[in-house]
């Protein structure tokens, strides 16, 4: 099946974009991941695919799918890229645009400078809504917000991380580091991901506090590895610095592929804006196997 797809970056976190606004492609899970994979591929963390307004009151429908072919809820960095995409590609001329995702409806806003501010939505605090499966822990407060003790057995060298659960529609467990170019990303992350106590599978941050306006943070995503940067990760990131009273309401966060500015008034209900780059890199088109 020969396709069309454009290649675009934010940050670093790289995607391949599809165009179904004129029908369906019917890719399959493994299809997915052919394509997100970097030797038989054309290489990439997510598959952003565009789809036509599902409902009244958006614009478009913006569908994930991570590197090892699941769907996801929501990608930050996508969401730039993808509003970029639509905008620049002429498939709508606004510049406030509104997208429904599984995780509910955002709205990307174009500067003319070329960054992108994302309305991300108010973040889920409660545990179990990650979901996190908090029974028989005990957390310990921090500031505003708790933080759990997470075992990590299966580690070369057992431990226990203290992480905060937070969802920015996508499960995160973010944790405070020394020093993120030494943290064991590699070594932890895959264990985070995959721990027991998250259901659905999770994204791991390894977050650096400079200071209270900015922090280094690396994610080891879920479904993709370690990516340059996370989008929702640094939303997650930021939240959960903010209730454990380390940092102020507006951060900016230095990602191995860039920088992003994350901004929350602190309230449960109040929502993350997340702005950053959006950037093509290049257009193409692959023959995928019908059968994988
Ligand atoms: N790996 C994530 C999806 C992509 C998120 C990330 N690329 C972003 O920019 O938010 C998950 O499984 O929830």
């Amino acid at each position: 099946m020969q396709i069309r797809f454009t290649k675009m970056q934010g940050a670093g976190n790289d995607f391949v974009v599809l165009d179904e606004t004129q029908g369906r492609l019917g890719l399959s899970s493994a299809q997915y991941r052919y394509l997100a994979n970097r030797h038989f591929g054309v290489g990439a963390d997510q598959i952003l695919t565009v789809r036509p307004a599902p409902a009244e009151g958006v614009d478009f429908e913006y569908v994930i799918h991570n590197a090892d072919g699941g769907e996801v809820e929501q990608c930050g960095n996508g969401a730039r890229c993808f509003a970029r995409y639509v905008h620049d590609k002429g498939l709508t001329d606004k510049r406030v645009i509104r997208v429904h995702t599984l995780a509910g409806v955002i709205a990307p806003e174009l500067h003319a400078d070329g960054r992108v501010t994302v309305d991300m939505g108010a973040p889920q605090l409660d545990p179990a809504k990650v979901p996190f499966i908090a029974e028989g822990l005990q957390p310990q407060m921090q500031g505003n917000a708790q933080k759990w003790p997470l075992a990590l057995d299966e580690s070369a060298q057992p431990a226990t991380v203290w992480v905060a659960p937070v969802s920015m529609g996508n499960p995160h467990a973010v944790q405070v580091v020394e020093d993120v170019d030494r943290a064991p990303v590699e070594a932890q992350g895959p264990l985070i991901e995959h721990h027991v106590r998250f259901p659905q599978r999770v994204n791991a941050g390894f977050m650096q506090i400079i200071n209270r306006a900015e922090v280094k943070l690396r994610v080891y995503e879920r479904g993709a590895g370690e990516t340059l940067a996370c989008g929702t990760g640094a939303c997650a990131a930021v939240v959960a610095g903010i209730g454990w009273g380390l940092l102020d309401a507006r951060v900016d966060v230095h990602t191995r592929g860039g920088l992003l500015t994350i901004e929350w008034a602190g309230g449960a209900q109040d929502r993350v804006r997340m702005t950053g780059p959006a950037e093509f890199v290049f257009e193409g088109q692959i023959d995928i196997p019908e059968t994988l």
